[in-house]
């Protein structure tokens, strides 16, 4: 599905979207639930990728195929990994046999597991036959994927002798490790994360039978973010439902948008998104996304949309995900009239000035590249190949855009 969006102007009435529930909480919350029946989720997302780790969750065949999903592939090689009398081959999209899984099967057979490739070396397709896992001490490399590293924790109580994970180097995307363990915390388990240390204690007696709520995805509320930037002073969006105290990284967003005279204000559970001021030409935006890696195309092109330069570090991990988003990124950039230079770990945006009418951006099956950019439909006419991307995460993502204004039509 191509679309075209007409050069479009928000609504100027209080407007308000619902998203839906963290694809990261909700995919480690499904993994925990298998291992712990006793809880019960609500809000849990609605996106492909969490939709496809209920359906492996639930399955008898002995090939899954778990399309674009990374979470759901390292979480699940993990965790079918630990189930004894389990075999089972998890494949993938093309891109997803292109992303590595090595430091993850490498630290899972040091624990004694067995798992085998079907295609090539360090790589999806996986077959995995299930174990009882006694050993308990690894250690991996941590600068590559923090999923790997949540995928143990998720099965760290599990198994008979708890687990003590060693981090060799430095730390990449490290909230979302933080989130694994405060999950495990909520459900009792033992675990801690100091210095360079995880450790994770069986856990012996049951969890207490209770509610999950999962809070709304922050990655998703950053295109809203992005759109109240290009939008007149006065622009508020209203978004639910939120929390102050979030698990999610990602929510650095709010202060991160100061900077384009965006203030978020929390209030019963939503949040309101309030451009304040207009951004000068001259500003430098730059930041360091090591920590908060998905919301940097988001951040791109709202810079490019304000003609403002950026200098965006911490990136390295963008070239693994589902498309190379540091060359995608520059591509469809330039395609519109900017000027980026890339590392394999920054992005560089010279300041610029009028932007390209009738650009058709490319999306590389990357729902990302696809929400990241239709916030420039207020600043000019644009085309999105193969919208329907958008659903890995945000499945309401068009809807959503209508609802507030957005003119979209399918070519
Ligand atoms: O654990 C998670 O839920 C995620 C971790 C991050 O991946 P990396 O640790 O590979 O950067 C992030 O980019 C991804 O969208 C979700
Ligand atoms: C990188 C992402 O997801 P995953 O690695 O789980 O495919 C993402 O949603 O931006």
């Amino acid at each position: 599905m191509n679309i075209s969006l007409e050069q479009s102007e928000i609504i100027q009435e209080p407007l308000q979207v619902t998203i839906t529930g963290s694809k990261s909480e909700s995919n480690r919350l499904l993994v925990l639930q298998a291992l712990f029946p006793n809880i019960s989720l609500e809000n849990i997302s609605n996106s492909d990728d969490s939709d496809v780790m209920q359906m492996a969750l639930k399955s008898t065949d002995n090939v899954i195929d778990i399309h674009h999903a990374g979470t759901t592939m390292r979480f699940l090689t993990a965790y079918f990994s630990s189930q004894a009398g389990k075999s089972v081959t998890l494949t993938g999209s093309k891109r997803m046999k292109e992303r590595p899984i090595k430091i993850l099967v490498d630290a899972l057979r040091d624990l004694g597991a067995d798992i085998t490739y079907v295609e090539n070396e360090g790589f999806p397709p996986i077959k995995i036959s299930g174990k009882k896992i006694t050993q308990n001490q690894v250690t991996l490399k941590a600068n590559v994927s923090s999923q790997y590293i949540s995928a143990l924790m998720l099965i760290g109580s599990s198994l008979e002798n708890g687990l003590k994970l060693t981090l060799d180097g430095e730390i990449t995307s490290v909230p979302y490790i933080k989130m694994t363990l405060n999950l495990l915390h909520q459900l009792g388990i033992d675990a801690a994360f100091e210095g360079q240390i995880i450790t994770v204690k069986p856990k012996t007696d049951s969890v207490d039978k209770q509610t999950l709520i999962v809070e709304s995805d922050w990655s998703s509320a950053s295109y809203f973010y992005s759109i109240v930037a290009l939008s007149p002073v006065g622009t508020l969006i209203t978004l639910s439902s939120y929390k102050e105290t979030s698990l999610q990284g990602d929510s650095v967003l709010a202060s991160i948008y100061n900077q384009f005279g965006v203030e978020t204000t929390f209030k019963d559970n939503a949040i309101s998104i309030h451009k304040v001021e207009e951004v000068s030409k001259d500003t430098l935006i730059t930041l360091d996304l090591v920590n908060a890696p998905d919301i940097a195309q988001t951040i791109a092109v709202t810079c490019f949309g304000l003609g403002v330069a950026c200098d965006l570090s911490g990136l390295h991990t963008l070239k693994i995900k589902e498309t190379d988003r540091l060359e995608a990124l520059k591509t469809e950039i330039e395609k519109l009239g900017g000027q980026v230079h890339v590392t394999d770990k920054t992005l560089v945006l010279e300041p610029s000035g009028t932007i390209n009418e009738n650009v058709a951006i490319d999306t590389y099956n990357d729902h990302r590249m696809a929400m990241a950019f239709a916030p420039l439909a207020l600043c000019t006419k644009l085309r999105v190949n193969d919208a329907e991307v958008v659903s890995k995460s945000f499945p309401e993502f068009w809807s959503d855009l209508e609802k507030i204004g957005f003119k979209i039509i399918n070519n």
